[in-house]
């Protein structure tokens, strides 16, 4: 027996891969619980036992106990006295109807990308999407595609809404009175920055079919009255003028660095002298070796894109001053959120 072992020196192990190799049971898991609305049950309740989710379900008792070890095990329940209950994480963010709910993420992740990244290899092998054909659909946004029509929106409403928190904790929209969320989705970022600024008002852009599910999830939001929606097409038509700031997030990672270019020049002709633009993402760092999120998530760009790619905070710097920005800065995020780790801010001259 090697006694370095014993003696402070880490002994080198598989175990770390056996982490990686099965993170898609982990997925399941999770996956596998929403679609029982588990924790949306047992939320308010004195808790759940195998018996019990077995009767419900109709399922017997041994997978039913699997489950639960397994959601337990993963910290989304916690057991008290023989029952299990909502962790906090899962009660803050798996109980269906609460303002931060991240199931439709979950659920567009498993019905979508699980067997999307089966094919993962083909995707490297031909550098192209796996989830629809290039060569007969003009882009990844497509109506006609029923998960992109109505699971996706969903889907980033439920990442976007606490993303667009740690934004508004993390940067000071004070400066701005009005903004521009350019391909800005169901209006999560807007509607977020507006309850934390009471004095902003914000305009969702983005494509027609997507700004018809803004204007639903926006109603429903007590800011309404300073949150409104545009249709149109980013690439087709200008932007529309007139606002202090204008967001990216999570969009220049959906396309090439010319379509970039085109993007940032469309921003940086909108606004006027003195108004910034903001670009948050998932960035990966300068040195091109992670983090994990970033970069996995810069391969789902390659499964779901034809042409996207997370990118650097260093590589977005240099097409904001190709497109003409100054005074770019960059800021990290008060908290963790799904969706991106910070904001590079810049200033139109
Ligand atoms: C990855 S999502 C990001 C949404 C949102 N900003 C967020 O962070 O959750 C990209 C958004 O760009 C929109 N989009 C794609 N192509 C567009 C176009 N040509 N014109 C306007 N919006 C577009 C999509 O509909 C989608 O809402």
């Amino acid at each position: 027996m090697n006694s370095t072992s014993y003696t402070g020196v880490r002994p080198l192990t598989p175990a770390p891969l056996m982490a990686i190799a099965d993170g898609f049971r982990v997925a399941k898991v999770l996956a596998v619980a929403l679609e029982f609305d588990l924790f949306t049950q047992v939320s308010g309740t004195d808790g759940i036992t195998p018996a019990e989710l077995a009767g419900r379900e109709g399922l017997q008792e041994r997978p039913a106990r699997l489950l639960l070890t397994a959601c337990a095990s993963l910290g989304l329940l916690d057991k008290r006295e023989g029952r299990y209950v909502n962790s906090e994480l899962a009660e803050e963010f798996l109980v269906r109807g609460k303002r931060y709910f991240f199931g439709d993420l979950v659920t567009f992740t498993d019905r979508r990308e699980y067997d999307a990244w089966g094919k993962l290899a083909d995707a490297v092998r031909g550098n192209r999407p796996v989830t629809w054909d290039p060569d007969t659909a003009e882009t990844l946004f497509d109506p006609a595609d029923e998960q992109m029509a109505d699971l996706f929106p969903k889907a980033l409403h439920a990442g976007a809404v606490f993303t667009a928190r740690a934004m508004a904790l993390s940067l000071d929209f004070h400066p701005y009175r009005t903004l521009l969320d350019v391909g800005g989705g169901l209006g999560s970022f807007c509607g977020e920055l507006c309850r934390h600024y009471p004095h902003l008002r914000a305009t969702v852009y983005d494509l027609p079919f997507v700004v018809g599910m803004a204007e639903k999830q926006l109603a429903q939001t007590p800011v309404a009255d300073r949150v409104d929606a545009i249709g149109g097409d980013f690439f087709a038509e200008d932007l529309p003028r007139g606002y202090d700031a204008i967001l990216l997030t999570n969009v220049l990672h959906d396309w090439d660095a010319d379509r970039c270019a085109t993007l940032l020049a469309k921003c940086h002709a909108a606004l006027g002298s003195g108004g910034t633009v903001i670009v948050g993402e998932a960035f990966l760092d300068d040195e091109g070796t992670g983090p994990v999120a970033g970069a996995v998530a810069g391969l789902n760009m390659l499964v779901e894109t034809a042409d996207g790619a997370n990118r650097s905070r260093a590589e977005y710097t240099a097409m904001l001053t190709a497109a003409g920005f100054t005074d770019i800065r960059r800021a990290g995020f008060v908290m963790d959120a799904p969706l991106a780790n910070g904001a590079l801010l810049a200033r139109k001259a």
